[in-house]
C-alpha cells in the first residue's frame, strides 16, 4: 500500500529538547531541595508525557508514577515554569529534518505530529521553532482522552485525512511509537538517534539513521 502522509513523534525524533527539559527538570528539583539528575539520567524518563516526567524526576526512579500528591503538583508547577520559560533555549532540529519536511511538503504530502507532549509545551516550542504551519494536525499529549501507546492520535489523525491505516507512517523514537502504530494498524519506523534504547528490538517495521531516509517510503 501506498504511503499517502507522515505523522512525526516529537521529542527525539524531529528535536533534540533534552537539554531544555533536563534543565528545567533539574531547576524544579533544585526549587525543592534536590541535587540534581544527569542529563542522560532525565533522557530515560522522557517519552510518557510530563507528569510521568516529573514523578520520575522527583523520585530519581524510572518507576515512579504520578499519584497527584501534594508534592507531585508543587513539581509539576516549578518545572512548567522552568521548562516554558526556556522551551527552545537548547532545543534543536535533528539533522536533515527541515530540509525533508520541505521536501514532503511540496511534494504535497500531509504531515502530521503525534507527541506525547502537552499542548501547553507542544505549541508554543513549534512556534518557537517557526515550524508550526507545516503541519496539517497536531495531536499533543493531552489533546485526546489517551496517548500513546494508545491508537487515539493515530486514529484521529486518519480520520482527519480521510486515510486507511495502511496509508500512514508513523515515524518516532520510542517503544510507545511502534505499539501506538501497532494498535492503530499503521506501519512504523523508527530513528535510532532518538531518546529509545535498543531500538532494534522495539518491533518497527523499519529502523533509518538518518531523518531524509522517510524519503525512501515515499514513491
Ligand atoms: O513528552 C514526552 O514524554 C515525549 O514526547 P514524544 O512523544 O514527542 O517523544
Ligand atoms: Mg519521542
Amino acid at each position: 500500500m501506498t504511503i499517502r502522509a507522515f505523522a512525526f513523534d516529537l521529542d527525539g525524533t524531529l528535536v533534540d529538547s533534552i537539554a531544555d527539559l533536563a534543565r528545567a527538570a533539574n531547576a524544579a528539583r533544585a526549587d525543592l531541595g534536590l541535587p540534581p539528575l544527569a542529563e542522560e539520567t532525565v533522557q530515560g524518563f522522557v517519552g510518557d508525557g510530563a507528569a510521568s516526567l516529573v514523578a520520575r524526576t522527583l523520585a530519581g526512579d524510572h518507576a515512579a508514577n504520578w499519584h497527584n500528591t501534594a508534592e507531585q503538583q508543587q513539581a509539576m508547577a516549578r518545572f512548567d515554569v522552568h521548562y516554558k520559560a526556556g522551551l527552545t533555549i537548547a532545543t534543536r532540529f535533528y539533522p536533515e529534518v527541515q530540509e525533508t519536511l520541505h521536501s514532503l511538503h511540496e511534494l504535497e504530502y500531509p504531515l502530521a505530529i503525534v507527541t506525547n507532549k502537552p499542548e501547553r509545551y507542544t505549541l508554543p516550542l513549534l512556534r518557537e521553532l517557526g515550524i508550526s504551519e507545516r503541519f496539517d494536525v497536531i495531536v499533543s499529549g493531552d489533546t485526546l482522552a489517551e496517548k500513546k501507546p494508545s491508537p487515539l492520535p493515530l486514529q484521529f489523525v486518519l480520520e482527519r485525512l480521510s486515510l486507511s491505516p495502511e496509508q500512514l507512517l508513523m515515524v518516532g523514537d520510542s517503544k510507545n511509537d511502534v505499539l501506538a502504530a501497532k494498535a492503530a494498524g499503521t506501519p512504523s519506523v523508527l530513528v535510532s538517534y532518538g531518546y529509545g534504547r535498543d531500538v532494534q528490538e522495539m518491533g518497527a517495521d523499519h529502523v533509518i539513521r538518518f531523518f531524509s531516509e522517510v524519503l525512501e517510503f515515499i514513491d
